[in-house]
C-alpha cells in the first residue's frame, strides 16, 4: 500500500469512474490485516455489535428479513488501535481527491459481521432524504473464503452482474448512488469493514445503519 505507484492509482481511479467500480486485492498488508482481524474478533467477543438498520431518522429500522448484519460503528478518537487503517483510508481519499477530483471530505465507517444464514438485499448506499455519500468501500477480512461459503457481493452494473467474493485484504469500492448491489447468504460468517466517503463531514453516520 504504501509505496503504490502514482500511475497505478491513476489507473485505479479511471477505473473506477468508467465501470462505477473497482476491486483492489491485498489492499492490506499482512500486519495492518492481522491487527484489523484481531481487533474485530475482541470487539466480536466482547458482544459489542449490534443488529443494523434499514433506512435513515425517522425511517430506521430493524428488519431480518432484508438485512442480517450487525455491526460496530468505528470512531477513529475511540478506536486508536486502528490508526494505521484510518491512515490507509484517508490516503485512499487524497488519491481519489487529487485524480478525480471527487471533493471527497470526510468518511464513516463500521465493522460488519454477517451470520450464518444472512445477507443484504438488493439496495443503493444513499438514502432518500440524505445524499452525503459519494463512494461505498468496503475491505473483506475472510481467511481463507472459498467457492461454496456464500457471501458474495453482488453489483448491479448497466449491463451485467458482477459476484465478487469477500476475499481477505481485498477492497471493493463503487459509487454510493448510482449501484445497486447486495450480499448473497453467506454460509460461513462473514467479516468486512465498510466505510462510505463523504462529501461532507460525518455526523449522524451511527444513526443511519
Ligand atoms: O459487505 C458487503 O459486501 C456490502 C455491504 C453493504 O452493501 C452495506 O453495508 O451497505
Ligand atoms: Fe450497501
Amino acid at each position: 500500500m504504501e509505496c503504490i505507484a502514482e500511475e497505478q492509482w491513476i489507473d485505479w481511479v479511471d477505473a473506477l469512474a468508467k465501470d462505477d467500480y473497482l476491486v483492489i486485492d491485498n489492499f492490506l498488508n499482512d500486519e495492518i490485516y492481522a491487527d484489523l482481524r484481531r481487533f474485530f474478533l475482541s470487539k466480536l467477543g466482547h458482544d459489542e455489535f449490534d443488529p443494523a438498520g434499514i433506512g435513515a431518522l425517522s425511517d430506521h429500522h430493524l428488519d431480518k428479513s432484508r438485512r442480517g448484519d450487525h455491526v460496530y460503528w468505528l470512531d477513529s478518537n475511540v478506536d486508536t488501535h486502528l490508526s494505521p487503517v484510518f491512515e490507509i483510508i484517508r490516503d485512499l481519499i487524497a488519491k481519489l481527491n487529487r485524480y478525480c477530483y471527487l471533493g471527497i471530505a470526510d468518511f464513516e465507517s463500521h465493522l460488519a459481521y454477517y451470520p450464518v444464514g444472512t445477507f443484504y438485499e438488493k439496495h443503493v448506499d444513499q438514502f432518500k432524504d440524505r445524499s452525503n455519500r459519494l463512494i461505498s468501500m468496503i475491505i473483506y477480512l475472510n481467511e481463507g473464503w472459498k467457492k461454496g461459503d456464500g457471501g458474495e457481493l453482488k453489483l448491479y452494473l448497466d449491463d451485467e452482474e458482477r459476484l465478487v467474493e469477500p476475499i481477505a485484504k481485498r477492497i471493493v469500492l463503487f459509487k454510493s448512488d448510482v449501484l445497486p448491489h447486495e450480499v448473497l447468504k453467506t454460509n460461513v460468517g462473514r467479516y468486512s469493514l465498510t466505510g462510505w466517503l463523504l462529501k461532507k463531514p460525518a455526523e449522524l453516520g451511527f444513526l443511519l445503519g
